[in-house]
């Protein structure tokens, strides 16, 4: 049995199913990264597991102990558990040492050194520990929440959104540095999150949900690249989806022959590939020749948008796609870096590496 072990978990707001059916298992010190579209029940799960409200169904088991089965529930507080809020909740009429301090014992050795090795850990000057929790920004406050959440020494931390405040250069450092104190202090982790990258740079185990159930739930590289549906697919980063021909290994599409990651598959099926799988490099209606298979687009929209750019193209020569009805004049969406930005008009040769994913 994992450290934590999750199962038929379901929650009704009246009519609404909020969760639908959880099961999920994390090992000790693993990190798990739940995403989903707004609604999809993410805070209620993680509500669920600390306890603040009941399943109506379904267990949660913690290092082998029930926490709730059912109605039955073990009270939030002798849980273990540390959930950081998104809005952080801090006690507004405590200083914000004693915030991160608030699940230390009163006499604990070096209680003012820890708080203030947890504030430096998060990245709070020292200066702000005087202050109370309105007198900081939304980031900071979030911060704080963080120490407050790591100060109890939890045996599951759940993280509700907790970067959310912070710009993308702190949320990134930041994200990092929370990482890196959870693996040293062997916590469980669960975090909730509506940013793609943060959940598969952040997690070892990746779960994708919808309307109060998993779609899918590995490793981050599994989802990215194959991931169940188009919908995982989707919510992971942009994709490239395309009918095509498949059989030995290879798929026949409108981007050419792609190598494909099934063997055995020998029929009509989507496949998918990432964008950063697709070079695109400029030539002009004069360097329209090369090998046969060699793939050519004309660009029908262009957007700079700093170190990376992206393209709308069309195809210029098709291969004979099985479903040639299904593309359409639809354009591809490409990614280039932003320095080399083709403008409207200009024509590009495409490389496509790796291997496409072949969806069910
Ligand atoms: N206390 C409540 N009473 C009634 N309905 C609720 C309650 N809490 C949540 N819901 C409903 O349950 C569903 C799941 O809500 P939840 O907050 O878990 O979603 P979420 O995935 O965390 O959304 P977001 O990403 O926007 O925070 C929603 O339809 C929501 O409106």
């Amino acid at each position: 049995m994992s450290f934590l072990e999750i199962s038929g978990l379901t929650k009704h707001y009246g009519p609404v199913a909020a969760l639908a059916g959880i099961d999920l298992s994390a090992a000790s010190g693993s990190r798990t990264a739940i995403v989903g579209p707004s609604g999809c029940g993410k805070t209620t799960l993680l509500r669920l597991i600390a306890g603040f409200e009941a399943p109506d169904q379904g267990r949660v088991v913690l290092d082998g102990q029930v926490l709730a089965n059912g109605g039955h529930a073990v009270p939030a507080h002798r849980r273990g558990i540390g959930l950081v809020a998104q809005d952080g909740a801090l006690f507004p009429h405590l200083s914000i040492a004693d915030n991160i301090g608030f699940g230390m014992a009163r006499g604990e050795d070096q209680r003012p050194e820890r708080i203030a090795e947890l504030a430096y850990t998060v990245g709070l000057d020292k200066a702000i520990l005087k202050r109370r929790p309105h007198q900081l920004s939304g980031g900071q406050q979030q911060r704080v929440a963080l120490a407050r959440a790591m100060a109890m020494k939890p045996r599951l931390m759940l993280l509700d959104e907790p970067f959310s405040a912070l710009d993308t250069g702190l949320r990134a450092s930041m994200r990092k540095a929370v990482a890196e104190l959870l693996e040293a202090a062997g916590i469980t982790t669960i975090l909730v999150t509506h940013d793609q990258a943060e959940a598969l740079s952040f997690a070892s185990q990746v779960a994708v949900m919808r309307d109060g159930k998993f779609s899918q739930v590995g490793t981050p590289r599994e989802l990215y690249l194959q991931p169940k549906d188009r919908m995982v697919a989707e919510f992971l980063g942009d994709a490239i989806i395309l009918p095509a021909k498949v059989s030995g290994g290879f798929a026949t599409s409108s981007l050419g022959r792609i190598a494909v990651d099934s063997k055995e598959r020998r029929d009509i099926a989507r496949i998918m590939l990432r964008p950063e799988q697709v070079q695109v490099n400029r030539t002009s209606r004069e360097g329209m020749s090369g090998p046969p298979g060699t793939i050519f687009a004309e660009v029908t929209d262009s957007e700079f948008a700093g170190s990376m750019c992206t393209i709308a193209v069309r195809l210029l020569n098709n291969p004979d796609p099985p479903d040639a009805a299904a593309i359409g004049n639809t354009p591809l969406i490409l990614r280039k870096p932003g320095i080399d930005t083709p403008a409207v008009g200009e024509i590009v040769r495409l490389t496509v590496s790796g291997k496409a994913h072949v969806f069910a």
